[in-house]
């Protein structure tokens, strides 16, 4: 799954994150537990959870004595203390004293024949008992012979007389104290009235060994009001802590997911946009403008918004899951089957709910991108749309995609509504049934009150975290989408990089010399190249002029030297090495480059012209401003080289943006400076100037202009004429005006045979409406860049 992809790094976060989840689960999961304990012991058991007493008489356990077996009496023996005041402490540890401790478990059947015995019991009930017989005229009158056993006789008589013929705990003590019964006969008959109560005899023996603790602390003065409160507080102080826990935990996991999430999607961006930086034109021309800057933040967001929800509720899901499975199956219900039938119920549900919406959402992914793209079409194309007034079409498309969106969203949002009351409904209907179970199993005494309640609660859990899983599982394959839009742009291979073992140009080697060696290039899924067997070299501060018509290659044919693009075939070298064995930076930095379209960053003046190179003084850019000729308009701002540059350079004027763009080219002092048509925009004083300047500014830079107008190149120490990639023509303005047809047509189209220096009969209407057609309106492109 991509998705997984973007935790790498991030392995402790998640770790953390599971950790917490499981003491939330845990802590949150014992609650119920608590609450049950709350009704079955502190409401129904008065507080008492254990068949063990705190304390009791001495007199009373020698009755509990009784009816077990020597070696489980020392052991009760030993367990309580020492004595005092005729009371005992209990002193066995917590778990030994709990209902299935051992001392538990050895008391809890003595003290429920102790309590019945204090009651009375019928001698029906200890038919064939050994208690019976020991009960049996012959025997009481043969106790009534002996010597000492006449007032013993009396006395169990007047016992048995004074509770309607019943066996109390008095007669039996008469009996046991003379020989009559054996502690191996009580404990048979302890055991045989264990039996006769069958299959409930589990839940009814704690209940009366708890009965019997009661009696005790009552016998002892304690209140048992006090012992009550005492456990309701003592519980609700552990719940208390316990929910303080679960926000405690429930906070630092959101923290955790929450912060791994954002550092998620921070790495993202940052991986993201330093592969961008990298992207020749090719790969952003592959993505396009719009779709990078969405996917570097619509999907980088999605990305965030379920890392944060897998790691807070997906996780959680499943511990909670299987942590209240645990509880649930601890609880000894026999109910267990009811999950069963709610996770079915629940599976189905959700199962046809996501069946039906899952392709819709899917479709919603592909309708959002959609309306980005109309709404950047028509906020890019404002102005065409306006002035060819097609603002209804452009309505209509807009309004088409987004009714689709809507429609899409509509009906999502419907069936998403629609599954929240369902699943109400089943988890009702699955609480009536454990209510319906349980209320039978309450009803024989299998059952407590308290365990019920317990159970729903687990049982909603474990539903209500399947449904969460459920829910979440909706907004997975949007966010897979964006995972699989981001990574596309991360593992996109990049045309141009640097090579593993970059060359340098030898130290001794000219500085500044651009060599083209049959260089070839067709754009990437282009038919033609566009630039055909270009070769030239230039030399160590000339200047080297390329003109041709429009279309005709002349940007292409540049941009193959900062390698912007590589080429097709042949190869390009700067200082006699081919860029493409050079470092990527290193190409770079020995190149200024003005492009075709100044483009200025927000900021001010100064930021700009620093741009490549922050480490020159204010002398320095000075002097670039100078050369580039844009000191006239700096100083007629009041902030000078402070004044602020808006977004794309908005602010200024094409030509006052050109001349910042080579200002800033200039003061990178750069050994080859590249202009792309970027005097276009200034009127030819300006340009005029600006050469002059550059002659005598640029150093031994060599420089490379491309430019439609004759004026621009023609003091150029070599110029290239170029026609459909093809270099037609070289050499100087002279030589060309003598030699190359096509470099004689575009001077006679610009400019008049007197400003050329030719005889005046070379410039008949003939030539010069032959030569406006062969070039398509230089003069239309300059009105162009003014406008830019
Ligand atoms: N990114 C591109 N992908 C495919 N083809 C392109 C791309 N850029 C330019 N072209 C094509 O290459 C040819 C030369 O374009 P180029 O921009 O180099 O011409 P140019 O001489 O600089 O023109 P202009 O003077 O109008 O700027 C044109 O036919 C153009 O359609």
């Amino acid at each position: 799954m991509k998705l997984l992809r973007f935790f790498k790094g991030h392995a402790l976060a998640v770790a953390i994150c599971a950790l917490l989840l499981v003491v939330q689960a845990n802590l949150e999961l014992s609650l119920p537990n608590y609450m049950s304990n709350i009704v079955d012991v502190g409401l129904q058991q008065g507080g008492i959870d254990s068949p063990v007493p705190e304390t009791i008489r001495e007199s009373e356990l020698a009755n509990l004595q009784m009816f077990m077996t020597e070696a489980d009496a020392n052991t009760v023996q030993e367990a309580y203390g020492q004595e005092k005041d005729g009371v005992l402490t209990y002193e066995g540890t917590a778990e030994e004293g709990q209902a299935s401790g051992r001392i538990g478990e050895i008391m809890t059947l003595p003290e429920c024949v102790v309590l019945s015995l204090e009651e009375g019991i019928s001698p029906n009930q200890l038919a064939h008992t050994d208690l019976s017989t020991a009960l049996s005229e012959d025997d009481l009158a043969k106790l009534a012979a002996t010597p000492d056993g006449a007032t013993a006789a009396a006395q169990l008589q007047q016992a048995l007389a004074a509770h309607d013929g019943k066996l109390t705990l008095e007669a039996v003590r008469i009996l046991y104290d003379n020989g009559l019964v054996t502690r191996d006969q009580l404990i048979s008959a302890a055991n045989a009235m264990n039996d006769a109560l069958g299959e409930v005899g589990g839940q009814m023996l704690a209940q009366r060994a708890i009965s019997f603790v009661q009696r005790e602390y009552e016998a002892q003065g304690i209140s048992l009001t006090d012992v009550q409160n005492q456990y309701l507080g003592h519980m609700a102080l552990i719940m208390f802590a316990l929910c303080l826990g679960t926000l405690v935990t429930t906070v630092a996991v959101g923290f955790v997911a929450s912060r791994t999430a954002a550092r998620i999607a921070r790495d993202t961006r940052k991986t993201l946009f330093s592969r961008v930086m990298n992207f020749s034109p090719t790969e952003v021309g592959r993505f396009s403008q719009a779709s990078l800057i969405t996917r570097s933040t619509n999907d980088v967001q999605q990305i965030q918004m379920v890392c944060v929800m897998l790691l807070r509720m997906i996780m959680l899901a499943p511990i909670m899951g299987i942590v209240a499975f645990i509880q649930v199956t601890a609880t000894h219900s026999g109910m267990e089957w009811i999950i069963g039938v709610a996770l079915l119920a629940i599976f189905a549900v959700l199962g046809i709910l996501l069946g039906t919406t899952m392709p819709k959402f899917k479709r919603m992914q592909s309708l959002v991108d959609r309306l980005n793209l109309v709404s950047r079409d028509m906020l890019d194309g404002l102005m065409p749309i306006r002035a060819f007034g097609r603002e209804r079409y452009e309505l209509r498309r807009f309004d088409t995609a987004s009714t689709n969106l809507m429609k899409t969203q509509l009906f999502v949002n419907r069936a998403m509504a629609f599954m929240m009351p369902v699943i109400m409904l089943v988890m009702n209907l699955v609480t009536l049934l454990i209510v319906w179970v349980g209320a039978q199993g309450v009803d024989v005494g299998t059952l407590q009150v308290g365990t019920m309640m317990a159970f729903i609660t687990y049982t909603m859990q474990i539903v209500m975290s399947f449904m969460v899983l459920g829910m979440v599982a909706v907004m997975l394959p949007r966010a897979q989408v964006a995972a699989e839009r981001v990574t596309e742009v991360i593992d996109c291979p990049l045309s141009i990089e640097s090579p593993a073992a970059p060359e340098a140009p030898a130290a001794g080697s000219p500085r500044g010399v651009v060599e083209f060696r049959d260089v070839t290039f067709r754009y990437p899924d282009a038919e033609r190249p566009v630039v055909r067997n270009v070769s030239f070299c230039t030399e160590v501060g000339k200047t080297l002029g390329i003109i041709g018509s429009t279309g005709s290659g002349k940007s292409t044919l540049v941009k193959l030297i900062p390698r912007l693009y590589d080429a097709t075939e042949g190869n390009v070298l700067i200082d006699g090495t081919d860029v493409r064995t050079m470092e990527l930076a290193d190409v770079r930095r020995r190149i200024g480059y003005v492009p075709q379209q100044g483009f200025l960053f927000s900021g001010t003046i100064e930021s700009n012209i620093k741009f490549a190179n922050e480490a020159i003084d204010d002398g320095q850019m000075r002097h670039a401003a100078e050369v580039a000729q844009a000191m006239e308009f700096i100083e007629k701002e009041p902030d000078g080289f402070e004044t602020p540059i808006a977004q794309k350079g908005a602010n200024v004027s094409g030509g006052q943006r050109q001349r910042l763009s080579i200002a800033r080219a200039l003061a990178a002092q750069p050994e080859i400076l590249v202009f792309d048509d970027s005097f276009s925009a200034l009127d030819y004083a300006t340009d005029a100037r600006l050469r002059e300047a550059l002659r005598k500014g640029a150093g031994n830079a060599a420089v490379v202009i491309v430019a439609q107008r004759v004026a621009t190149i023609m003091q150029a120490d070599e110029i290239l004429v170029l026609e459909a990639g093809n270099v037609v023509g070289r050499g100087t303005h002279r030589q060309l005006l003598d030699s190359c047809e096509t470099y004689r047509e575009i001077a006679l189209s610009q400019l008049s045979a007197a400003e050329l220096g030719l005889p005046e009969e070379a410039t008949t209407e003939a030539v010069r409406a032959e030569a406006a057609e062969a070039v398509a309106g230089p003069a239309s492109a300059q009105e162009g860049g003014d406008a830019r």
